[in-house]
Order: C-alpha cells, then sequence, then structure tokens
C-alpha cells in the first residue's frame, strides 16, 4: 500500500498525489477495494479536500471529521439509489469529491462553480438541498415512507421495486433545534425504516451549548465507544433470524422498562453506539450491518468525530476551521483581507455594548451564531445577560418574547435568512402582543459565497407587512450605530434593523455611541428636480454615484435616504412624487419589500393618476447564485449603472442603455 499522503508536507499550491482515489469516478468504485485500500482512500480525499479549500475557502472542519464516514457510507450503500442527507450540507466537501464532481471542486462556492452546500440541481447524489440546518430527519423520513407507501403499492413510477435505503447524517449542533425533534418524535412512531447518523464532534460553529449536548457528552463518557465485537453482537441481537425475534424484542423492552435506554430509545429508534467514526475497521461492518437489517424502524446511529480531523492547523483552532478564506496549506495561515473599515457586525456589538453599558435591562439572543452576529463581544462584556440558545430561531424569538413581557430589553441578534425559520413566532408571539423585541437582521441582502441559501432577501417582505412593526436599514455603519440607539429607545413594540454582511464604507468615524433617530423620518442627501432616487439600505453609495452620473448627463437628480421602511416618511415620500419626473426606490431586497410599500402609499394618494413614472428596483424575484456580493448585484441590477439605466430608459432618453428590468 503506498504511503498516504501527508498534507502538511505538500507544498501548498500542488495537488496531492491520490493514485487509489484517481481511480474512483463514481461512488460504486468503492466497491472494487478492500477495507485496507478504503482507508488509503479516506486518506487521499482528505488530502484533495485541504487542497481544495486552501484554493477556495469554505467550510473546512465539518468536512474533514466526516471523511472516513463518507467513504464507508459510500462504500457500503448504493447511492444515488439509496438516499444520503447531509444536515447542513457544509461538510459535503468529500462527497463531491466522490460523486463525479472532483473535477470541479475548485470551483467551490465561486461564481458559476460548486456550491458549497448539497443541491439537488448540482447531482443526482444529492437528494436533498440543504444549508439550514436540521431538516435532514424529516425529509429522510418523508423519503421513507414515500419508499414504504410504493412498496405497498408493488411498483415505483420506474417500474421496479423500491428498496431504497434513506440515511441523514446529521450533527450535534443541528441536534439542537426542534425540527430534528419533531422529526424524532413522527418517526419513532412509525415503522419506516431510517438511518440516521448523529455525527458527534462536540461542536457547533462555537462549542456547542444546552442540555442535549451535556447529555451526548455524558452518553459517551458513561458508554466507552463499542469493540468490533461489541458492535456486531448489538447488532445481531437487535436484528436475529425472524423466528428468534418476537422473543428477542419482549426481552429488550423488558430489559429498557429496567434500566432505561437512551434518549433516543426512548423516542422509539435502535440506538446504536457511541462509535469511532474515523475507524474504517468499524464503520464498514456496521454499516453493512444495518443495511441488511430487514426490521422497519428508526436506526439512530451514533459516531463521534473530531471536527477538522487530520489537519493540524484545523485540529489547534479554537473553531476547528468551521469557515475559512484561502490558506496556506503547509502553515495552516488564512488570507487576510487587507485592514479597512470596520465590519457592521463589529459596529452593532459595539454599539450595543455602548447601549448596554446605559441600560442593565438589554439583554441579547443568538441563536447558535455568537461569532458570526458579534455577540461573542457582547458575551465578553456582558455574560449574564447574554444568550446563546443553540440552534433554535423560533424559541431564540419566543424566549426574547417572554423577556419582553417582564420589561427587559431583547435584542435578538440573527441572520436574516435564519430568521425566516421563526416567522410565526415573530407574528404570533412579538407583534400581535406589540412586544418590543429587537431584532438585528445580519447579512440582510446578498452574501457571496453562501449563495441563495443564505441570501437576506425576504425580510422586508416579510416582517413589512405586519403591522405596527418598525423597519429600519442602514446606509453605512455609522448609520447602523445610530439604529442600534434607536432601537434600545424604542419600547412601544417590536423594531427591526438591517444591515449587510462584510464592511462599512469608512465614510466617517464612527461615534462610541449612536444618536437616537426620529421614528418614520427620512434624509435628503442631494437635491435635484428631474429624478429622485430614495435608497432603503446599503445601496446608498451607488445611488449617490449614479446621481453624479445623472447630473453630468443633464439631469438633477435628488437622492434620498429612507431609513425606515416602517412607518414610512409619508411626507417625504409625497413630495419625492410630487417634485420629480420619475422616482426610483431601490433596495437590497426582494419583490414585495420597500418599493411595494412606497407604492402602496402613493397609489392611494393618486399619485400615479397624475403621471408619476415609478420605478422599484429591487433583487429580481429569482434565486441568485453565490458569486462575489459585487457579482451578485450586478446580477441583480442593482449598482449604480443600473440606477443610472433605469432612469434613462424612464425619461426615454436611454441612448444605448437598457433598463435595468424590463
Ligand atoms: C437554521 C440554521 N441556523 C444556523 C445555521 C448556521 N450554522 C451552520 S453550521 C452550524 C453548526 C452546525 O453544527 P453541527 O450540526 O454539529 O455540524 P458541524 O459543523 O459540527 O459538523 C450552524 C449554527 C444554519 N445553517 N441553519
Ligand atoms: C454553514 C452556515 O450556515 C454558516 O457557517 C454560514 O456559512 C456562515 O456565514 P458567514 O460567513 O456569513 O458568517
Ligand atoms: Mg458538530
Amino acid at each position: 500500500m503506498a504511503t498516504p499522503p501527508n498534507p502538511a508536507r505538500l507544498p501548498p499550491n500542488q495537488p496531492p498525489a491520490t493514485p487509489l482515489l484517481d481511480r474512483v469516478r463514481v461512488p460504486a468504485d468503492l466497491k472494487n477495494f478492500s477495507a485496507e485500500q478504503l482507508k488509503q482512500i479516506a486518506d487521499e480525499l482528505r488530502a484533495e479536500t485541504i487542497h481544495a479549500v486552501s484554493q477556495t475557502g469554505g467550510h473546512l472542519g465539518a468536512s474533514l471529521g466526516v471523511v472516513e464516514l463518507t467513504v464507508a457510507i459510500h462504500a457500503v450503500f448504493d447511492t444515488p439509489k439509496d438516499r444520503l442527507l447531509w444536515d447542513v450540507g457544509h461538510q459535503a466537501y468529500p462527497h463531491k469529491i466522490l460523486t463525479g464532481r472532483r473535477d470541479r471542486i475548485r470551483t467551490l462556492r465561486q461564481g458559476g462553480g460548486l456550491s458549497g452546500f448539497t443541491r439537488r440541481s448540482e447531482s443526482e447524489y444529492d437528494p436533498f438541498g440543504a444549508a439550514h440546518s436540521s431538516t435532514s430527519i424529516s425529509a429522510g423520513l418523508g423519503m421513507a415512507v414515500a419508499r414504504d407507501l410504493k412498496r405497498l403499492s408493488g411498483k415505483n413510477a420506474a417500474g421496479y421495486r423500491d428498496d431504497r435505503n434513506v440515511i441523514a447524517v446529521i450533527g450535534d449542533g443541528a441536534m439542537s433545534a426542534g425540527m430534528a425533534y419533531e422529526a424524532m418524535n413522527n418517526a419513532g412512531a412509525m415503522k419506516s425504516r431510517l438511518i440516521v447518523v448523529l455525527n458527534d464532534n462536540d461542536m457547533s460553529i462555537a462549542p456547542p451549548v444546552g442540555a442535549m449536548s451535556a447529555y451526548l457528552s455524558r452518553l459517551i463518557s458513561s458508554r466507552p465507544f463499542l469493540s468490533l465485537r461489541e458492535v456486531m453482537a448489538k447488532v445481531a441481537r437487535r436484528f436475529p433470524a425472524p423466528l428468534e425475534r418476537a422473543a428477542r424484542r419482549a426481552d429488550e423492552f423488558a430489559r429498557g422498562m429496567l434500566t432505561g435506554g437512551t434518549l433516543f430509545e426512548e423516542l422509539g429508534f435502535y440506538y446504536v453506539g457511541p462509535i469511532d467514526g474515523h475507524n474504517m475497521d468499524h464503520l464498514l461492518p456496521l454499516l453493512r450491518n444495518l443495511r441488511d437489517a430487514e426490521e422497519g424502524a428508526p436506526i439512530l446511529l451514533h459516531v463521534v468525530t473530531r471536527k477538522g480531523k487530520g489537519y493540524a492547523p484545523a485540529e489547534a483552532s479554537a473553531d476547528k476551521y468551521h469557515a475559512v478564506s484561502k490558506f496556506n496549506v503547509v502553515t495552516g495561515d488564512q488570507a487576510k483581507a487587507p485592514p479597512g473599515p470596520p465590519t457592521y457586525t463589529k459596529v452593532f456589538a459595539q454599539s450595543l455594548i455602548a447601549e448596554a453599558e446605559q441600560d442593565d435591562r438589554i439583554v441579547a439572543v443568538t441563536a447558535a451564531m455568537p461569532s458570526g452576529t458579534g455577540l461573542d463581544a457582547f458575551g465578553k462584556r456582558f455574560p449574564k445577560r447574554t444568550f446563546d440558545v443553540g440552534i433554535a430561531e423560533q424559541h431564540a424569538v419566543t424566549f426574547a418574547a417572554g423577556m419582553a413581557t417582564e420589561g427587559m430589553k431583547p435584542f435578538v441578534a440573527i441572520y436574516s435568512t435564519f430568521l425566516q425559520r421563526a416567522y410565526d413566532q415573530v407574528v404570533h408571539d412579538v407583534a400581535l402582543q406589540k412586544l418590543p423585541v429587537r431584532f438585528a437582521l445580519d447579512r440582510a441582502g446578498l452574501v457571496g459565497a453562501d449563495g441563495a441559501t443564505h441570501a437576506g432577501a425576504y425580510d422586508i417582505a416579510y416582517l413589512g407587512c405586519l403591522p405596527d412593526m418598525v423597519l429600519m436599514a442602514s446606509a453605512d455603519e455609522l448609520e447602523l450605530a445610530h439604529m442600534v440607539a434607536t432601537a434600545a429607545a424604542h419600547d412601544a413594540g417590536p423594531v427591526a434593523l438591517r444591515f449587510p454582511r462584510g464592511e462599512g464604507f469608512g465614510l466617517e468615524p464612527v461615534p462610541a455611541r449612536g444618536t437616537v433617530l426620529e421614528i418614520g423620518k427620512g434624509r435628503v442627501l442631494r437635491e435635484g428636480s428631474k429624478v429622485a432616487i430614495l435608497s432603503y439600505g446599503a445601496r446608498l453609495q451607488e445611488c449617490l454615484r449614479a446621481a453624479e452620473d445623472l447630473a453630468a448627463r443633464g439631469l438633477p437628480c435628488t437622492v434620498a435616504d429612507a431609513r425606515f421602511a416602517k412607518p414610512l416618511d409619508t411626507a417625504l415620500v409625497e413630495r419625492l412624487a410630487r417634485e420629480h419626473e420619475v422616482l426610483i426606490t431601490i433596495e437590497e431586497g426582494s419583490v414585495c419589500g420597500f418599493g411595494a410599500l412606497v407604492m402602496q402609499h402613493l397609489a392611494w394618494k393618486g399619485a400615479f393618476d397624475t403621471g408619476l413614472k415609478f420605478r422599484p428596483m429591487t433583487l429580481p424575484d429569482a434565486f441568485i447564485d453565490h458569486d462575489s456580493p459585487k457579482a451578485q448585484y450586478e446580477t441583480a441590477g442593482l449598482s449604480a449603472r443600473s440606477i443610472v439605466a433605469t432612469a434613462l430608459a424612464t425619461l426615454g432618453e436611454a441612448a444605448g442603455l437598457q433598463p435595468a428590468r424590463a
């Protein structure tokens, strides 16, 4: 057997030698190799994954932790006929390499390249798209039940007997979400055969939190890894010859009643584990047995792995290289962005700390994203007033609502895309009761490499339709500081403020503490006459650039920053409509958002009856793939160039320029 490549010894830009992996074109090829060879393939796969991500950046740590599991599952099962679901999908890079996408793996997360998550349109080996966590058990159960129904009817649509396996791999972090429990509750009561692999690496993005995480740790420490003999004996006991089954089950049931099983057993799963998820000699025979078991019951296989496994810099880092930029394979040093203005996230955290210094009722809630939302900094300063509730967005919102009823001032710091999961909680628990919960919506707008699944596109639309909601969007980081102060001061009901991913503009220094803004009042930055551009959010600089361009063409342009989508600055909107021939609104959000709110108001005021030319510029009514944010906004038609083109086309002076949208 050749010596496996050691990634730390590879020259940074040279792909590793992968003689066995080169012979794997599709997962079925893995069936031609011995266990020893599969171990070598796993080593080569790990080296290939490290090298690829060193060139693209991405979610490396989770992928490194599942290399052996990926090889073993593909070697034992018959994908894509057998359905393999990766929860979140951020750990699926080795899976992509094994499933016909190796030639494109160095395009990961780049414009036009492979997605950083699983995606149905990308491969038949991705039976379910993911990126938001904790969906795999539900989707897997749905597939298993569909299989059972088709079996009952004898044949499936393609005309063959449907006996596929369904395997859902879910992490310990993802296991903290309500959806995972809802799915287990349902699965445990059904006699459908589903294999759930709990990939327990004792990490979420940050160290995991909560009672379930503590429970899993206790489970592991109270039960040493099963030896191979124990693994096989346990599985054989559970899946004996048919005649022995009834007696065995009665016996196990009695023992379970006496000793108490794991939580998973209590929920109706057959629990196997814990086993070492890097030990191929254990994984292969165990998975084969689970594959061949005929019994109709859900199985939970508990594997213990290390996030970042096999790459020293990842194993040694605090976040286990959850998400990395491009890096040097030898040293592990990640590419650093040149020093620039502070990120919005940082300004948010500093501003919130400044408010919380003055008001001890301010508390902050995150759903497993302390570093992403800046609440790690808040938590260092106010550990008792910071709550990481795990991946539990619904709970985070209602938990905050509960605190608000008692006079606290909760800030739910959450990515726009993840608040989608807690919509009913926002409507029913917060808005209906007019509770002053503050939503700090980070990653608003297009987010770049994470792509459509993570786009913060919809919050203006889904919050804008709720009565009494105050909605603000920051044009720059200074405005963000003011909006944090405004949200802290606003006790009359719920408030949401949105801001984009990444750095601000560095136009002006951000004060230690923001100034409270007048609710529902916008500001005018530039006065003109022909065209008015009303911006909501961080496209303001693009609007100002467009105005320069239009002015140079003899079209004086007014530029205003609405600041609020709700309540709308109706006086400002009406004036802009009255005094200009063309009114353009622009936002980093979907259709049915700010532009729609402005349009609705103006329609009732009769502005269109007297000939106003109104053009709402929003994200297109389409999902926008991963790319650089700049390229995404070009695609979306929300750049200065597109604003100019829209204004000219609307005025009928298009001189070769096309409107952003027909
Ligand atoms: C609904 C939702 N909330 C938050 C996230 C952000 N997120 C992505 S991965 C992750 C941690 C997942 O931990 P785990 O399932 O244990 O996987 P690991 O990275 O440890 O392999 C989080 C919080 C998400 N993708 N989806
Ligand atoms: C997989 C996942 O959901 C997160 O890791 C996400 O990719 C983080 O995005 P940011 O890099 O914007 O924090
Ligand atoms: Mg984990």
